[in-house]
């Protein structure tokens, strides 16, 4: 059974736009999933139907095998938790520590537990130092980090953020980048991620969803996905800046392997000047 799965789930707003269109979606327990896509794709609104804010006009969403109902609910949103796009919805509370507190609080652990998920989530987070501070006064990249916060307080078996490194400074996007890889090992939790920047995915995903205009259009591990060059490219995506790299030079002649992440293109670039030393 798979922690999250979609059966030909498409959904219209309105009646009238499609946002999705069929879509067959599986997570299995500990994966790191990205899901590219260009504007209008589909990717938010395919993220509303994992905790039940929105419900399929056709098709089906499974948590562990099961279809979220009225008496399921509040189980699904201990399970699966979700970071959108806009932080400011997800803070509210007077400080930064009381904010974090909330989610825990709500699902009715005990003081020191509470506190214990607090100081974690901050640390992770680096965000100690804004404890105290009330939310709404923060910039948009330390909102984010807040809003993350709140989520992985819950500790829940689906972590999932929408659009995570907007509004963060690079340091902002390597911590992420640091902290989304822990999770699974450590936690033992999924990620499901959005975003437009695709040298974040070939770092952190294990497996990519590629969506278009409602759809899925492409699926596979990083090497499959960022190796249709000509697809992402039609679909007005970028592929990540180090194979776009590699290509190049190979097509100059020079003896490299392929590589995605900075840490393999360190390996083959080494590899590289071995051979010819
Ligand atoms: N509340 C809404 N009411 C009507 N249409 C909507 C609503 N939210 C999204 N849509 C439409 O549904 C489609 C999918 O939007 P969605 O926000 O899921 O895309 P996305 O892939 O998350 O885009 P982005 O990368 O811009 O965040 C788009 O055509 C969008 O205009």
């Amino acid at each position: 059974m798979h922690i999250l799965e979609t059966r030909d789930l498409s959904y219209s707003y309105n009646s009238s736009i499609k946002a999705l269109n069929n879509i067959n979606f599986i997570a299995g327990r500990k994966q790191k999933i990205g899901i590219i896509g260009s504007n209008g794709a589909g990717k938010s609104t395919l993220f509303r139907h994992f905790n039940g804010i929105l419900k399929p006009e056709s098709g089906e969403v499974l948590i562990r095998g099961e279809h979220i109902s009225k008496s399921n609910i509040k189980e699904i949103r201990k399970l699966v938790g979700i970071v959108f796009q806009n932080s400011d919805d997800q803070v509210f509370s007077p400080t930064v520590e009381e904010d974090v507190a909330f989610g825990p609080t709500n699902l009715g652990l005990d003081d020191d537990t509470v506190s214990h998920r607090v100081d974690e989530a901050l640390r992770i987070l680096s965000i100690e130092h804004l404890r105290e501070r009330p939310p709404h006064q923060l910039s948009g990249g330390e909102k984010k980090r807040v809003a993350i916060a709140g989520i992985l307080a819950m500790e829940p078996q689906v972590l999932i953020l929408d659009e995570p490194t907007a509004g963060l400074d690079p340091k902002g996007v390597n911590d992420l980048l640091e902290f989304l890889n822990i999770l699974p090992e450590k936690y033992g939790m999924t990620v499901i991620f959005s975003t437009h920047h695709v040298d974040l995915v070939a770092e952190i995903a294990d497996y990519i969803y590629v969506m278009d205009d409602g759809r899925i259009v492409a699926e596979g591990t990083v090497e499959e996905i960022f190796l249709k060059q000509e697809l992402l490219t039609e679909i007005g995506l970028d592929v990540p800046v180090i194979p776009k790299l590699i290509n190049s030079l190979q097509k100059k002649g020079i003896d490299i392997d392929m590589a995605f992440s900075y840490k393999e293109c360190e390996k083959v670039l080494t590899e590289a000047f071995e051979r010819i030393k």
